[in-house]
């Protein structure tokens, strides 16, 4: 039998974060693989008129879930969704639940994170620094307790250039600025984040980052770890390939090109995209959870789950293969033809804005208009451009990440292991990863059926028709402005007439 499997026999697991995308994986796998295990609590919060109950029916009624109902038919009897919100100060768990935890857990896989790049300090702190601390002080008192492994990111530190698998300080003591955000107002924080956060792109990573040092200053007390995914894509084995569920990171950027609003990005071709699909980043997870359990390493360490350095892919080749396979199933009702470019020029990205992306949706808001509709384009064309500029610092970089800690730990596993927990991502093939990538966007999370793709052939087809047709019309115009003010025009018009005659 497997050696991780076996660890989780008759555990109790605390995930946080587990209605996520990277949380609903990581259950999944724990009760595909380890149906021995005793309990997962989760920590929820009801959300969108949802209650907690319904949130998990959700969940195992997905088709994520599917494989998962064969081999451990009472997975309802072993999840316990635990009422949380992890931006209350204390957490907001009740009495009874709080006992339960503190005598029951034996692992701690702290996911839970707001990982929008435009959230406001105060908020991106709460969650991914006061929550954090707040866990690990729970997590202090749980007696039964053998690992806390808090998942955090490669970019952590995407202000420096080669990254170790080290806790590098931060400029501010997280307690420093723990304080400062109890006592200073919306707008003081506002004016003093650009500040504050320095080189970090955003206050998420900046967020993470101060997040990392938490942990490893408890790191004395209690055994834990830190796990560093890079850029988080679909599945690429299990339970099937292609599974994703949200627009976060590419997913968003390959609807906006295949729905054909992107047409193009300020992007580095020949920059490392350091994609990782996240049943890699479970199993590494799963695999240093029993690990860091098992082996209790003397220092607290950090798993790199980044692609670049073992397996690297470009951002060129993504893009070529995503419109290759745009080509062969095209996501329906697209607005334009999908076909878009990367540039490094800033001057020419612009162009492709007022060209290709402002100028069309523009002009079909005023048909919009014209027709007695609601215009809704150039809303969209905002948020998307919004996205791409949030995006464009990762595309036009590219960082070294060392994986010791990853590959001794591959090193460590049993032959078994290395197959069921595999994140070994040397044996990834890339332009199959992406083709799976996009039908899984397709399917799982535009929820288009592959019956439908005669009928968005059909509508390209259609869509190409107008094309000609509208940049025919649009030469004819200008031919004839130029005809009727310059006589060379004329001239050179005239000639060629007498040749149709001959
Ligand atoms: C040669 C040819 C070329 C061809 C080209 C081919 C293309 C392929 C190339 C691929 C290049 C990939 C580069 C990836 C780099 C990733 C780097 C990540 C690195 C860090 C990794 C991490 O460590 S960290 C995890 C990642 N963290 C995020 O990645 C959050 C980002 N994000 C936000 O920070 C917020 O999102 C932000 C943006 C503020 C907006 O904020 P916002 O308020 O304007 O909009 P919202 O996001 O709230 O979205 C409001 C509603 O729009 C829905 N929606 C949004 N986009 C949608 C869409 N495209 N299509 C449909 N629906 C969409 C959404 O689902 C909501 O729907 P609902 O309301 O129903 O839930
Ligand atoms: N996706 C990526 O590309 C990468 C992700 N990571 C890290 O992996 C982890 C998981 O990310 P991912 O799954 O993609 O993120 P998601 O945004 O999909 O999930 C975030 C999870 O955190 C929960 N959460 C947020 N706020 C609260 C709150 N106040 N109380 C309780 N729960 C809350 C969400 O619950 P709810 O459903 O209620 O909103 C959700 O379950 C994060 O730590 C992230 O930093 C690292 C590198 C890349």
């Amino acid at each position: 039998m497997s050696t991780i499997a076996a660890f989780y026999e008759g555990k109790s697991i605390l995930i946080t974060g587990a209605t996520g995308f990277l949380g609903k994986v990581l259950m999944e796998k724990l009760f595909r693989t380890c149906p021995g295990l005793k309990v997962i609590y989760i920590l929820v919060r009801p959300k969108a008129g949802h209650t907690l109950q319904q949130r998990v029916v959700q969940i195992l009624n997905s088709k994520l879930f599917e494989k998962v109902k064969e081999v451990c038919p009472n997975v309802h009897e072993k999840i316990r969704a635990i009422k949380s919100d992890l931006n209350h100060s204390d957490l907001a768990i009740s009495k009874e639940d709080m006992q339960e935890l503190l005598s029951c857990t034996d692992i701690i896989f702290h996911c839970a994170a707001t990982v929008r790049f435009d959230d406001h300090l105060r908020h991106a702190v709460q969650l991914n620094v006061i929550a954090t601390q707040k866990l690990l002080l729970m997590a202090s008192q749980m007696p039964k307790l053998k690992a806390f492994i808090h998942l955090s990111t490669a970019f952590s530190n995407c202000n420096l250039k080669h990254i170790d698998e080290v806790v590098y300080p931060c400029p501010v003591e997280p307690k420093k600025i723990i304080d400062s955000m109890e006592w200073l107002d919306d707008a003081i924080i506002d004016e003093i984040t650009p500040k504050l956060i320095g080189d970090w792109p955003n206050t998420y990573t900046y967020s993470k980052a101060l997040g990392e040092t938490v942990v490893h200053q408890e790191s004395g007390r209690l055994n834990t770890a830190i796990v560093r995914p890079s850029i988080v894509g679909a599945t690429w084995q299990e339970p099937f390939p292609g599974w994703v569920d949200n627009t976060n990171g590419p997913s968003g950027l390959i609807i906006a090109t295949g729905k054909g609003f992107l047409r193009g990005l300020r992007a580095t071709p020949m920059a490392v995209a350091d994609m990782i699909p996240v049943d890699t980043v479970v199993n590494l997870t799963l695999a240093v959870g029993w690990y860091t359990a098992v082996h209790r390493p003397k220092s607290s360490l950090v798993y790199h789950c980044t692609s670049g350095n073992l397996n690297p892919c470009y951002w060129g080749k993504i893009g070529f293969q995503v419109l290759a396979v745009f080509e062969k199933v095209p996501f329906e009702k697209a607005f334009r033809r999908p076909n878009a470019g990367l540039t490094v020029n800033t001057i020419t990205s612009q162009y492709w804005n007022a060209i290709n992306h402002w100028a069309p949706v523009i002009l079909y808001d005023f048909y919009l208009r014209l027709t007695g509709r609601k215009p809704r384009m150039t809303k969209l064309m905002n948020r998307i451009l919004k996205m791409v500029s949030m995006l464009e610092y990762f595309i036009n970089r590219s960082w070294e990440w060392s994986t010791d800690n990853t590959e001794m730990l591959m090193s460590t596993l049993t032959p078994e292991d290395q197959r069921i927990f595999n994140f070994d991502v040397r044996q990834l093939n890339w332009l199959d990863y992406i083709e799976n990538y996009v039908l899984g966007i397709k399917k799982y999370l535009l929820k288009e059926d592959m019956a439908g793709v005669p009928e968005a052939k059909q509508h390209l087809k259609r869509l190409r028709n107008i094309h000609y047709l509208f940049n025919t019309a649009l030469f004819l115009i200008a031919w004839r402005l130029l005809i009727a003010r310059s006589q060379v025009a004329r001239n050179v018009w005239f000639f060629i007439c007498p040749l149709y005659n001959l």
